[in-house]
């Protein structure tokens, strides 16, 4: 592949309880600069013990016991993340990989207003930016989020939950980071919020060009907004490919389980919509391929 951003080799990752659970075995991925590679999986399957490995959230009884993951910088230089420690490490969350989960929209501070929280990344990470600049570039955020800037001086319990996702969303950008990973980031909100989200994502990924792994056991989604799909089961990836290619050919029976466990995926002519374009006619249908 040309152009990684993110390469996985070999993670493996158990908690040491009794018994010891082998939640991600061997596992190798790469992420290419700017796109979006979606991680599907039942729950259970260890895809976020995936991504708090790579990004080095994982807390005891979790344990890296295998593999290592590598950051190549656009500057062309290449970061093991295992080497990362303390400060170092805390940067590079933000500056260079950055992170929103489903609760994130709970982890804002509910006495402090948005606006503070906001620019308490730049004060942190980005100390010579002055003051004028620091506020211009926290309503630039919001806006480029979809979020008037007005609301730049609400409290949190102001803000409806898909304001304050967005509001995690803005602030994961602050930094320009060239990797964004997400799990599960909109599930907590109704469908029409998750939608408009979803697609301000997209766009910024565009306007960006920042990469995007994706985590979620909502297949159907992924297949809308993900340039390649993976699909992990039991601590392993068993099958990974594009979108399209994925869902029209898949190779491994679990793949076909997945996928047919979403009854709007099935029938003749699925209902593969992707960037508003209808699947190719000459594209076979699922399945008609599957055996
Ligand atoms: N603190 C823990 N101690 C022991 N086992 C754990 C712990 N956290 C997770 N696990 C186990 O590790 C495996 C992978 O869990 P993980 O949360 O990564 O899966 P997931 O695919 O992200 O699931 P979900 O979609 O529900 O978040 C599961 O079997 C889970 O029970």
């Amino acid at each position: 592949m040309s152009h990684p951003v993110l390469e996985i080799s070999s993670m493996s990752v158990d908690y040491l309880v009794d018994p010891v659970v082998h939640a991600v075995r061997d596992v190798s991925l790469t992420l290419a600069r700017g796109e979006v590679l979606g991680l599907a999986g039942e729950s259970g399957c260890g895809k976020s013990t995936l991504a708090y490995a790579v990004t080095r959230l994982l807390k005891p009884p979790a344990s890296i016991v295998g593999g290592r993951a590598l950051f190549h910088s656009r500057e062309g230089y290449a970061i093991d993340l295992g080497e990362l420690h303390g400060e170092e490490l805390r940067a590079f969350r933000w500056d260079k990989v950055a992170m929103v989960f489903q609760g994130a929209m709970n982890s804002l501070n509910p006495v402090i207003r948005i606006r503070d929280q906001l620019e308490d990344v730049f004060t942190t990470h980005r100390p010579d930016v002055d003051k004028r600049r620091r506020r211009e570039r926290c309503a630039e955020l919001l806006t480029r989020v979809g979020v008037d800037p007005g609301r730049l001086n609400a409290y949190p319990h102001e803000l409806s939950g898909g304001m304050r996702q967005r509001v995690m969303i803005a602030m994961a950008l602050a930094l320009d980071p060239q990797v964004l990973i997400m799990d599960e980031p909109t599930t907590a909100l109704d469908v029409v919020v998750q939608r408009e989200i979803l697609q301000e994502i997209t766009r910024l990924r565009a306007e960006l060009g920042f990469a995007v792994v994706f985590i979620t056991h909502d297949l159907p989604l992924l297949l809308e907004i993900s340039d390649r799909i993976a699909v992990m089961r039991e601590g392993r990836i068993v099958e990974l490919a594009d979108a399209r290619t994925l869902y029209t050919a898949p190779t491994h029976e679990y793949t076909r389980q997945l996928l047919d466990s979403f009854p709007s995926l099935t029938g003749t002519r699925g209902g593969f919509v992707r960037d508003g374009s209808q699947a190719s006619p000459a594209a076979p249908a699922r399945t008609e391929v599957a055996s």
